[in-house]
């Protein structure tokens, strides 16, 4: 047995019954991921802080715009595609910045040669305001790109019909929004999200909107597979210590989720047991 298969402390060592738990992984299209935190790298004070949030969040993926951050072979950003390689994370390349279904192919494509990576994480903006997606071309543009060998993970909205027609198309994942790029609010639409994670099988992630490691628990004690965050551990006072509460807000959800939480109740229910009867059965 070893310290992953038990329970320990001081006074007893407890077998886990279930190993569930250590077993369980994030799998993407077949591929598996060492977390389910998928990290930003916009943002930074400094490509150092950069690099030690991601080595203290331990991600399963580093999204990375080509667009923001220009050619490798400009001398400006050569510093930013090795420290890229140095970190050595799976690279989730993205269209952000793209406002037309033509602009996401072309990034798409020179992102796949730049990366050599058939991932893509497709951001087609339809509101410079909102960095709202463009929801009435997201689902072409996906489809267009899952028929050249794409594995797309589509930045969305929580419309359950729009992310049905997506999983429709070929995508494999979806990645609804909590709330605006940007914007720290954490789910804004709880019922919606709650309910596309009841109806669709498919790996979920929530990508953006996220601000506090309660955010990210928070969906993930409901179910979801993921979630993709930036500008929380970007912009945090201390983006190193805030990786890794993240990281471990993560897992705490995805464990909870897995755990079974009880059912809310409306009316107190002593918790004091009774004399005799310190154990509750299930008749
Ligand atoms: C980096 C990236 O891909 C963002 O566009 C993503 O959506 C994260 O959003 P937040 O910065 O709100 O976490």
């Amino acid at each position: 047995m070893n310290a992953v298969d038990c329970y320990q402390n001081s006074a007893m060592t407890i077998p886990l019954q279930n190993k569930l738990h250590s077993a369980d992984t994030l799998v993407l299209y077949g591929e598996t991921f060492a977390s389910r935190l998928l990290l930003g790298t916009s943002r930074y004070p400094s490509p150092q802080v950069l690099e030690n949030a991601v080595r203290s969040a331990n991600p399963g993926m580093i999204t990375v715009s080509l667009r923001r951050q220009g050619s490798a072979t400009t001398e400006a950003h050569s510093g930013f595609w090795d420290l890229l390689k140095k970190m050595a994370v799976p690279v989730l390349p993205n269209t952000a910045g793209c406002h037309s279904p033509q602009e996401v192919i072309a990034t798409a494509k020179m992102a796949r040669e730049v990366f050599e990576t058939d991932w893509i994480k497709l951001e087609l903006i339809g509101d410079d305001y909102t960095l709202q997606p463009d929801t009435l071309r997201l689902v072409a543009t996906a489809e267009t790109l899952i028929r050249d060998g794409f594995k797309v993970l589509p930045y969305c909205t929580e419309d359950l019909i729009l992310c049905q027609r997506l999983v429709d198309v070929g995508c494999q994942a979806v990645m609804p929004w909590a709330a605006p790029i940007g914007t720290g609010q954490g789910p804004l639409n709880p019922y919606a999200l709650q309910l596309l994670r009841d109806r669709l099988k498919v790996p979920l992630l929530v990508d953006a909107g996220l601000g506090l490691p309660s955010h990210a628990c928070t969906v993930m004690e409901w179910g979801y597979d993921g979630v993709l965050l930036n500008t929380a551990v970007a912009l945090a006072d201390d983006p190193i210590a805030m990786a890794n509460a993240f990281a471990m807000a993560v897992q705490a959800g995805r464990s909870a989720h897995l755990s079974g939480a009880m059912k809310a109740q409306v009316s107190a229910q002593a918790s004091t047991p009774l004399v005799g009867t310190p154990f509750w059965h299930q008749e």
